[in-house]
């Protein structure tokens, strides 16, 4: 598979301690990895082992010490990059309608002309399967799943080539939250993109991801075809988070399932 997206020995640090004894803290490793274009990558690990990080970097967001991202084709990173996160309202405003939010971001980006921009924004709304009248609607109307809708959209609107989900399903019932995923999917089909899930939810991964990624205090220990990795997991690491996973094998969300949120 092509490369979209090439992550080379990435190292990360934020500083940490007083003002008086300040020092950099490296939360993420020497890490390398790639996303092809098109390819559903699944990025896992314990709290803490430093996956938002990554995202973050990815964004043109973290401090980078050493290394190198690179995404092939042209355009800046933070616009081709672009991520959804569990409270899609923390970004948003609450009471603008989500039209002129939407609207607002292809402005930024430079993206059409202010003629076709609410076109656009109305295409885009249409993609994510929000109801017709939801262009005029402020944020705070919309249930849990839709305003994941409208945080997709909104990604969108930058027209990425890599989305990064940090855990945006996480808080979403069950049957909502296949939903959003199978949304997801069909989005990645139907525009050729890449996709990143930080998750905790290895059912998710199991189900969704075509390779994935294991993390442990910044480091990655392993990484692999999604199906290798669960039914060989080589490092001690994942066999144990593999482990803690098993018994819930049955509470994997069935995708595909018609219900709305
Ligand atoms: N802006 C910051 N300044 C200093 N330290 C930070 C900053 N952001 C994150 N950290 C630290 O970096 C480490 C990794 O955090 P990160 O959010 O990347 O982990 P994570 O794997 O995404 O965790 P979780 O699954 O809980 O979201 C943590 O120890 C965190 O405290």
């Amino acid at each position: 598979m092509t490369p979209l997206l090439e992550v080379r020995n990435l190292h990360v640090s934020y500083p940490q301690g007083s003002f008086w004894n300040r020092k950099l803290s490296p939360i993420v490793q020497n890490v390398s990895f790639d996303v092809g274009q098109g390819e559903t990558v699944g990025l896992i690990g314990e709290s803490g082992s430093g996956k938002s990080t990554i995202a973050r970097a990815l964004m043109g967001l973290a401090p980078i010490t050493s290394g190198s991202i690179h995404l092939a084709g042209t355009g800046t990173l933070p616009r081709r990059v672009q991520m959804i996160f569990q409270d899609p309202l923390a970004s948003l405003d609450p009471c603008m309608s989500i039209g002129a939010q939407i609207t607002e971001v292809l402005t930024v980006h430079g993206i059409g002309t202010p003629a076709d921009r609410p076109v656009r924004t109305r295409d885009l709304l249409d993609r994510v399967r929000l109801p017709v009248d939801s262009y005029d609607r402020p944020a705070i109307t919309f249930s849990g799943g839709q305003r994941a809708r409208i945080g997709i959209a909104r990604a969108l609107a930058a027209s990425p080539s890599l989305l990064i989900a940090d855990e945006a399903t996480a808080a979403l019932d069950v049957s909502v939250q296949a939903q959003i995923l199978n949304l997801l999917m069909d989005l990645r089909d139907d525009m050729g993109l890449s996709l990143l899930f930080i998750t905790h939810d290895l059912a998710v991964v199991r189900v969704l991801c075509d390779r994935a990624i294991v993390l442990l205090q910044g480091k990655i220990v392993e990484q692999g075809v999604t199906q290798d990795l669960f039914a060989q997991p080589s490092h001690s690491y994942t066999r144990t988070l593999l482990d803690a996973y098993r018994p819930l094998n049955s509470s994997v969300p069935s995708l595909k399932t018609p219900c709305h949120d």
